[in-house]
C-alpha cells in the first residue's frame, strides 16, 4: 500500500490529566452493569490469517478499552479467531498476560499523526514481554451521539487522548469542550450508560453500530493519512517468527539500547554498526532524559537479576532482519561492546500492509 506518511512528531500523546472513568467528577456515575448496553460478545471479521491456539480454546488477547475499541480491532486483525479480553488500563492488560489470564496483549505504540506513544513503550520496557507481531491500521474517527441528539445540542466531546489530538481542528471548529477518557469505546459506553445528551464521543463506525449510537460526522481526523501501529506482545517467544510471505524477507527486530555519556556519540556509533552491514532501520528514536530533569527511562533487565534499571539516554531502534542473520548478530555484538545495556524486544513479521478500519 502507499507509504507516504508525513514525518512523525514525537510528543507523548497521553496528557497527565487523562481522566479515569471513576474520576469524571461532573458525569453521573456509570450505570450498573445490567443497564449498560455493552455487548457481551463482539464478532469482528478478521482480515489476514495467522497462527492460532486451537483445541482447548482460542488465543486470548488483552487490550485496553471496552469492546469496540480500535485496539480490539487490531487484535482481531492480527488473530482473527482470538478471544479478546477488555481491560481498563494498559497496565491491567499487561498484568492479564503476566498472570496467565491472556496469552497476548496488544498496545498502540505510534501513529503517523502523533509519533511514538512513549508511555506505551515505557510499559513494554518495564515488563518481560516480547513483540511477536506488528499491525498497522488506518484509523477513521466518527463523532457519535445518543440517538436523536442534534449537533447544536452538543457542548463537549469525550474520547481517548490520541483521538482528541488527531481531531483537534475539527473539534475546534465545532467548539466542543474536550475531555479525555480511557478509550474510544469506553467513551461511547459512557454516553449510553449515563444517557448524556450534551456530549459526543469520538470512536469508530463499528462502535456506533455495536452500541446503537448515531454517527453525526465521519472522517473527523485532521489528516486523511492516519495510521496507528500496534504491537502484539507475548510472555514467551512462540517459536521462530513467521515471515509474512513465507519467503526470506519481511522480518523485523526491535532493540532498546542504553548508554552513558554523550547520546550523540552513541547514536553515531549505533548508526555506523547498522550502515556498514547494510541493515535498514525502520525506526530510530533518541530519548535523552538527563537534560530536562526528566525521570530516567526504566528498563527491566530480563537477563540479569530481573531488576529495573534506570538510564538517562536510550535509543529505540527497529530494523529489517532477525537474529538468524549473521550480519544482524554481528551488529548487535558490536553495539553491545560499547553500550551499557542492550535488550532485544522481539523479532517478528513486519506488517507489509495497512489494514483499513472503517
Ligand atoms: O481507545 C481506543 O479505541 C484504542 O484502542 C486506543 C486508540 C485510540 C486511538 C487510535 C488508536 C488506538
Amino acid at each position: 500500500m502507499a507509504s507516504s506518511a508525513p514525518p512523525p512528531k514525537f510528543p507523548n500523546y497521553l496528557p497527565s490529566s487523562t481522566k479515569k472513568r471513576s474520576e469524571f467528577a461532573d458525569l453521573p456515575s456509570i450505570a450498573p452493569a445490567g443497564r449498560s448496553r455493552r455487548p457481551s460478545t463482539v464478532v469482528i471479521a478478521g482480515i489476514n490469517g495467522h497462527p492460532q491456539i486451537n483445541g482447548s480454546g482460542a488465543l486470548r488477547v488483552a487490550f485496553q478499552g471496552a469492546p469496540g475499541a480500535y485496539s480490539e480491532f487490531a487484535a482481531k486483525t492480527a488473530c482473527p479467531a482470538c478471544a479478546t479480553v477488555p481491560c481498563r488500563a494498559f497496565a491491567d492488560a499487561i498484568a492479564a498476560v503476566e498472570r496467565g489470564r491472556a496469552d497476548r496483549v496488544i498496545l498502540p505504540v505510534e501513529s503517523t499523526m502523533e509519533g511514538t506513544a512513549l508511555r506505551n513503550y515505557d510499559l513494554l520496557l518495564r515488563h518481560d514481554l516480547r513483540i511477536v507481531q506488528e499491525i498497522n491500521l488506518f484509523v477513521h474517527y466518527c463523532l457519535l451521539a445518543m440517538p436523536g441528539v442534534r449537533p447544536a445540542e452538543l457542548r463537549r466531546v469525550i474520547s481517548h487522548p490520541m483521538a482528541l489530538a488527531h481531531c483537534g481542528r475539527a473539534l475546534a471548529q465545532l467548539g466542543l469542550r474536550r475531555e479525555p477518557v480511557e478509550d474510544t469505546a469506553g467513551a461511547v459506553e459512557m454516553l449510553l450508560s449515563n444517557h448524556l445528551l450534551d456530549t459526543a464521543a469520538i470512536a469508530s463506525p463499528r462502535a456506533a453500530v455495536l452500541y446503537g449510537l448515531d454517527v453525526l460526522a465521519h472522517g473527523l481526523q485532521d489528516e486523511s493519512w492516519n495510521v496507528t501501529r500496534f504491537l502484539l506482545l507475548s510472555r514467551t517467544t512462540p517459536g521462530p517468527p513467521q515471515k509474512p510471505d513465507g519467503g526470506g524477507a519481511g522480518l523485523k527486530t526491535s532493540l532498546v539500547i542504553a548508554h552513558r555519556g554523550s547520546s550523540m556519540i552513541a547514536l553515531l556509533k549505533v548508526l555506523s554498526s547498522f550502515s556498514k552491514r547494510n541493515i535498514n532501520l525502520t525506526k530510530l528514536e533518541v530519548i535523552n532524559s538527563s537534560n530536562e530533569g526528566e525521570a530516567p527511562v526504566m528498563i527491566l533487565d530480563v537477563r540479569g537479576r530481573g531488576s529495573l534499571r534506570a538510564f538517562p539516554h536510550v535509543l529505540y531502534v527497529d530494523f529489517e532482519g532477525s537474529m538468524e542473520d549473521s550480519q544482524v548478530k554481528e551488529a548487535i555484538d558490536e553495539i553491545s561492546s560499547f553500550s551499557v545495556f542492550v535488550r532485544i524486544l522481539g523479532c517478528y513479521a513486519a506488517d507489509p500492509s495497512i489494514y483499513d478500519l472503517q
